[in-house]
Formats: structure tokens, sequence, C-alpha cells
């Protein structure tokens, strides 16, 4: 042959790398998002960089020099960044091995002794690229495992990974920690082996994950003593290879107690009266109307009172507003002892407080409850060393008799109440009768 194996790959680099290409496609499936083009770029450069080797040999200068090798090891790291596994690595290297000899024993006529020496030089140039270029690879990945498990361990989340059995692969610190196991122990094991309540609900989302190949999220509490409870919410995703089958699931779980403790509070301040507990307006305004769209279903009456505590400011100017904050926790308090559980008080604003009475069948109980509550609040109050007695005015109306929304309702109850306070206080007022009194 008349050429040199260096300018022969550099005079056919198109025809070697169409060749390389045609290969490539099927060494190449897993190399996720990187083009052809990429590739094929690639590969030039790793044959050109030979070609340069097998110049500087024949000139008698020392086959790798210092650059191609860190140019191969780069290749490596770039190989493992771009998702290729170890053998798609070497196969990319026995891929452009072959094209050229393929190309060039084919077109080769008559051999000369120097082509032998070429031959090898080549051999040795690529077995020194594919050395180092596995050695970046290497070098990568373990870099990045050291990396992961640093991660994994200074998680305060609980990171694993099962089958698709159900058992434990990898389980990092925070998990064993909760478990109280060690990292190879946990390893083979199920959640069920680790006996915990919320075992069997982990399993069933996991057949679920398997079978939509979706992932799933879910809440659930872990009980680490006789009095605490923690919650966790946890994610589960299919980890799938290339080929579309699932190899295993990835779950990561986080203590979430203090946030929904968080939630919670806000939603209690959002919702209730500071001082006496009870629902504030708010929360009074959505139970009223869902106890309004129940009795529309049922067909079963609502009452809504009305109760505002007579000549209350008295207190506040003769003893202080503490001492009126005190008498409004304890009528607060007495006002729901009269009703039952599934009943409603609420503390609307100042001395107004609203009691919703669901399921009202006969008309006398309500009646009978309202002048308990009547009652209730003429006790004397113990109001630190004092002790003073008021009283309230109730007003009540009925769903669907006398209104059907909850506004007009809440207008009736006020007017009733009103007239309770017109006829001398310490009484309660049916919004029907005030107004048929009214109009008399
Ligand atoms: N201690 C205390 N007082 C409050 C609070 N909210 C409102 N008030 C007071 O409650 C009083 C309500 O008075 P009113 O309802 O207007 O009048 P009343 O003295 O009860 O007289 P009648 O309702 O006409 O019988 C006002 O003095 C308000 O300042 C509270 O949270 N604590």
């Amino acid at each position: 042959m008349a050429m040199r194996l260096a300018d022969f790959i550099r005079a056919n680099i198109e025809p070697i790398l169409q060749k390389w290409d045609e290969f490539a496609e099927t060494v190449i499936r897993s190399a996720r998002g990187m083009g052809k083009a990429a590739i094929r770029d690639h590969a030039r450069e790793m044959l050109l960089t030979i070609a340069a080797e097998l110049d500087r040999a024949n000139r008698g200068q020392p086959l790798v020099a210092r650059s191609e090798e860190d140019a191969a090891e780069a290749h490596g790291i770039g190989r493992w960044t771009a998702g290729f596994d170890i053998n798609e690595t070497v196969s990319e290297y026995r891929a452009l091995r072959a094209s050229v000899i393929a190309f060039w024993t084919k077109a080769d006529t008559t051999i000369q002794p120097t082509d032998f020496d070429d031959l090898l030089r080549f051999n040795e140039a690529i077995d020194e690229s594919l050395s180092a270029s596995l050695a970046g690879y290497t070098a990568e990945k373990e870099k990045h495992e050291r990396l992961f498990q640093t991660v994994m361990t200074a998680s305060p989340d609980h990171v694993f990974v099962l089958g698709t059995d159900g058992r434990f692969m990898y389980a990092n610190q925070a998990l064993c920690k909760l478990y109280r196991i060690a990292p190879d122990d946990i390893v083979g094991k199920t959640f069920v082996d680790l006996g915990q309540p919320h075992a069997l609900e982990l399993q069933q989302q996991l057949v679920h994950v398997i079978a939509s190949r979706q992932s799933c999220r879910g809440e659930l509490s872990y009980a680490c003593g006789s009095d605490c409870v923690q919650q966790y919410e946890y994610i589960l995703a299919p980890a799938i290879d290339n080929g579309g089958k699932i190899v295993a699931i990835a779950g990561t779980a986080r203590n979430i107690t203090e946030r929904k403790a968080a939630e919670e509070k806000s939603w209690r301040w959002a919702n209730f009266d500071v001082l006496t507990g009870l629902p504030n307006r708010r929360l009074f305004c959505d139970r009223l109307e869902q106890d309004l769209r129940h009795a529309e279903r049922t067909g079963i009456p609502v009452a809504l009172m009305f109760v505002d505590l007579d000549r209350f400011k008295s207190v506040n100017d003769q003893l202080g507003h503490v001492a009126g904050d005190r008498l409004l926790e304890q009528a607060a308090q007495r006002i729901a002892s009269c009703v039952r559980r599934t009943d409603t008080v609420a503390r609307l604003s100042g001395d107004e407080f609203t009691v919703i009475l669901t399921e009202v069948n006969d008309v006398t109980h309500v009646e009978i409850l309202a002048q308990e509550i009547v009652d209730e609040l003429a006790r004397p109050f113990q109001l630190f060393d004092d002790v003073r007695s008021i009283s309230c005015s109730i007003g009540i109306t009925l769903f669907p008799n006398d209104a059907v929304t909850p506004d007009e309702l809440l207008r009736n109850a006020d007017k009733a109440m009103y007239a309770s306070k017109a006829d001398g206080r310490n009484r309660y007022r049916f919004y029907q009768r005030a107004v048929s009194q009214a109009g008399a």
C-alpha cells in the first residue's frame, strides 16, 4: 500500500465515519439526549488524534503524548455523563477499530512491511485511548457514587430503592435509623418484615406503581413511641430500564409532622375564636351552608339561634376587660354544654354567639334548649374575686320555614334577638312570632 495508515485515515475519514454511524445506531441506543452528530464528531476527533499519534510514531516520537491521554480520559468522562454503560464505551472503540481496518484492508493491494508496523501502532493507540477512556469513565462513576452516597447519608429525608418484589435493595441512613436497622441488614427485607402498621398500605401502593407505571404519593403515620406519632409524606416512582422494563421502585419519604402541626395551627387561627375556642364567624358560615345543604337533602328542618349577652358592657366597665373575657369564656362553655356534639356553637363577635341545631324534628326541643341556655347564662359567674349575674336574649329562626339562605336566616335570628331585648331581655323569641306580633 502506498499510503501510510495515518494518511489513509485522514483521506477516508468520511466513509469510515459513515460505517461507524451504522454500527453506532445499534451500540449507542442508551445515549440519552445525545444527537447523532455529537457522537460522530467524537469519533472523528478520536480518529484524527490516533492518526496524529501514528505520525508521531513514524517520526520515532513517543506513542502517546499526555494531551492525547487527557483527551481520551475526558472522552470517557463524557461517555459516563451521557449515560453510556461500560460495554457501550468499549464497543465504541471496537467499532472504530473495525471500521478503520475493514476499509484499509479493502483498499490495500500490496502490503508493505511498514503497514504491519502501522497496524500494530494503530491497535496500540486504540488500546491506549480505550484504557485512558475507561479510566476516566470509572473515575467519574466512582466520584458520582461517592457524591451520591454523601448526599444520601446526609439527607434527613428517607431514600430507598425496592425491588419489584417489594424487597429493599437500598436504604439510606435516615431510614435505617428510623427502623433501627443496619443498612446491610435492611437489604432483602420488605416493609412487612420491618413490622410497621403502614406496611400493607405501602405494599399496595407498590403494586399500583408497578401496574400503572406511574409514580404515586401518599401520607402515613409512624408510631415512634407510645405517645409519639410522626407523619410522613412519601413518593414512590418506578425505575424503568432502556427496554421499558420496571427494574425497581425508588422511594423518598419526608417527615411532615411539624408542617402538619403548623398547618393545623394556622387552620385553627383562621377558623376558631382564640378566647373561647369556639368556631368563629368564618367556620360558622361554612357549617351553616353545609348544614342547610344537608337539610335540603333530608328534608329535616334546621334552627338557627342568635344569643346576645345582656348588658355585658357593664361587666367590662365595672370589673375590667380581663374579667369580661373570663365571663365570655364561661358563657361559651355553658352554651356548648347545652347542645349536642353535632350542633355548632360559634362566637360571631363581642358578646354575640350563634347556635346551629340540625335535624329539628320537633320545635318544642328548640324551645326547651333555648330556655336551658337562658337559664344557664342567668346563673351567677365567678369572675376572679367577684361574682356577677347577667342574662341573655335569644332570637330563633327556622329553615326552611322562615328563610332558605344563610344571610336571610342570620338577619331573621338577629331581628328575633332584638325582639327579645325589646321584650325585656332574659328570654328567647322565635322570628315568626316576633314578625306576626310586630304586624299585629
Ligand atoms: N372583655 C371583652 N369585651 C368585649 C370583647 N369583644 C367585645 N367586647 C365588649 O362587649 C361589649 C358589647 O356590648 P353591646 O353588645 O354593644 O352592649 P351590651 O352592654 O351587651 O348591651 P345589650 O346588648 O344592649 O344588652 C362592648 O363593650 C365591647 O367592647 C372581648 O373580646 N372581650
